[in-house]
């Protein structure tokens, strides 16, 4: 399976690299993991709803810009379904068996993503109510996919 993670802006904590670069190494024995990087649309604290709304569709564009036409896409958004580990690894599983080999997720930056984006997307996960910085949940994500593949697998992971 070909897996990417689109996410707004560059990654600048250490700790987070690290975090992110050994679950990719680890992801390697199961499948593709490649993470794109688009770049972010300044967005000062006093935006009005408009200039909120235009960062949105900026980061949208490019976004949408790099998601491939048959790619299966699994946007990140708060108020998305909330899935657990098992839910996502039978999801990711019925794709392999029905030849859906590039999965993309889809993470977005510090105001969210755009109503296009939303559209093209194929799920909406929610990892929670609460709001995790879109760097964080980088890690967070790919923590999960991993464990996706484990279950998968029926190889021990703890619980
Ligand atoms: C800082 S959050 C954006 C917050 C923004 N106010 C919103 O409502 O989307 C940045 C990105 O991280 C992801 N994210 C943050 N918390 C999440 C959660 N609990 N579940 C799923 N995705 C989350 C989403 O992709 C979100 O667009």
């Amino acid at each position: 399976m070909n897996i990417s993670i689109i996410t707004v802006g560059k990654l600048k904590e250490k700790y987070l690299k690290n975090g992110i670069n050994e679950y990719i190494k680890r992801l390697g024995s199961y499948a593709k993991v490649e993470i794109v990087e688009v770049p972010d649309e300044k967005a000062p604290e006093q935006l009005s709803e408009a200039e909120m709304l235009q960062v949105k569709e900026k980061e949208g564009e490019r976004i949408l810009a790099k998601v491939s036409q048959d790619a299966y896409v699994i946007a990140l958004a708060i108020e998305g379904e909330m899935w657990g580990s098992e839910k996502l690894a039978k999801e990711l599983d019925k794709l392999a068996t029905y030849g859906r080999s590039k999965v993309t997720f889809i993470i977005g930056g510090s105001l969210g993503l755009s109503t296009a984006v939303m559209q093209r997307s194929d799920a909406a996960l929610s990892f929670s109510k609460m709001t995790f910085p879109h760097q964080l949940m980088r890690l967070i994500l790919v923590e999960q996919v991993y464990r996706a593949f484990r279950i998968n697998r029926g190889e021990p992971y703890h619980k």
